[in-house]
């Protein structure tokens, strides 16, 4: 309790001048390059850290040119330059780990990126507990409870600063929607919940400006297969980078905007949320209100057609194994 409230007065302190550092870990990839300049970009980071376990130093020395007025710095890939590059950061953004090739599936990622994402978890645990993370590394369903795991076994877990990044699916939501409508993507704000992958991703277009879409299949698939879309035309060279660094982004910029005082920032993200709990589902996605110390209000799903809870119960199955897979793997495998 009392370390809680140290953790968010420290938090609360740095956002309150407007100093927001930002470490993007991971940084060197195919999202974390365009991930890294949309933040050097962004005037409202004002230090900037750059950290991969190989080409850190050269990205940051590159995005250190650009003529904003934030500072930008490469780190070591070693302990040291992991834990300087995370300290004293608002925001940390993790899209380190691999991505899929065509045939696989988000899940088929875990073996490896599950201990990349328990050990950069770990390190933000001890140099930055009070950040808010971000997680963009798939399996987004499994690797999220890594983290809350790996937080909780040092004490250090606040439920509200730990994020899934699921902008992904709202934004191509609203994007292919305004394909089929003629419409600007910008009025269409779709609301997707569940989780990140496949069955688990749940649009709501009951609830949009068009809730004739919801019978739309051909629609709901393509949104929660939207990702494979984008695999398959990357024909082995991974999957979204450039839509999932805006998303990432945007994200990011939203955090911000609740840390420096806005109110009324709604992001859809995969947190630790009473939704279903009673069902045994400790994360969900849903709408979520963001204030200074990170997560101020979970939104309800709201109501929902007959379409729509079938989706939703198809995704609770799946959205449960892949949250006790992550749990189970740092209870067997808890690492340094
Ligand atoms: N949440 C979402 O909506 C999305 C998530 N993703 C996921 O993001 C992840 C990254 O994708 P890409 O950037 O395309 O992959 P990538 O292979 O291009 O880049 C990954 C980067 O992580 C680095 N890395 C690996 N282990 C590390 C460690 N221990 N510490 C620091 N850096 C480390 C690598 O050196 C590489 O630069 C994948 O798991 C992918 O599935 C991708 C798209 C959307
Ligand atoms: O499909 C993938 O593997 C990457 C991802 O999460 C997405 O594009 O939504």
């Amino acid at each position: 309790m009392m370390l809680a409230s140290k953790i968010q007065r420290r938090a609360f302190s740095a956002s309150a001048r407007n100093l927001s550092k930002v470490a993007v870990l991971g940084a060197s990839g195919g999202i974390g390059q365009p991930l890294s300049l949309l933040m050097k970009l962004n005037p409202r980071v004002t230090e900037l850290a750059v950290y991969d376990i190989r080409g850190g130093p050269g990205v940051a020395a590159d995005l250190s040119h650009i003529n904003t007025k934030s500072s930008v710095k490469g780190y070591d890939p070693t302990p040291a330059g992991l834990a300087a590059a995370i300290k004293g950061s608002e925001v940390v953004l993790i899209p380190a780990g691999v991505p899929r090739k065509p045939g696989m599936d988000r899940d088929d990622l875990f073996n490896t990126n599950a201990s990349i994402v328990r050990d950069l978890a770990k390190a933000v645990a001890e140099s930055a507990p009070e950040a808010k993370l971000l997680i963009i590394s798939n399996p987004v369903n499994s690797t999220v409870p890594i983290c809350a795991e790996v937080f909780k076994a040092r004490g250090v877990y606040n439920p509200k600063t730990l994020f899934g990044v699921t902008t992904l699916d709202v934004v191509r939501a609203s994007r292919f929607v305004s394909e089929i409508k003629g419409t600007d993507p910008k009025d269409e704000n779709i609301t997707v919940i569940g989780g990140h992958s496949g069955a688990t991703i749940v649009p709501l277009f009951s609830q949009s400006n068009h809730p004739d879409l919801s019978s739309n299949a051909e629609l709901v698939h393509r949104v929660q297969f939207g990702g494979d879309e984008v695999v398959k035309a990357k024909d082995g060279a991974g999957s979204a980078t450039l839509s999932m660094a805006m998303a990432g982004a945007r994200m990011a910029e939203s955090v911000l905007r609740a840390s420096q005082g806005e109110k009324g920032v709604i992001e859809p993200a995969f947190v630790d949320s009473p939704l279903f709990k009673d069902q045994g589902i400790d994360f969900f996605s849903s709408r979520v209100e963001l204030g200074p110390n990170g997560i101020e209000k979970i939104h309800p799903v709201g109501n929902i057609d007959a379409v729509e809870q079938k989706l939703l119960e198809a995704c609770l199955g799946d959205l449960k194994k892949n949250i006790e897979k992550g749990v189970a793997f740092v209870a067997s495998n808890p690492g340094q």
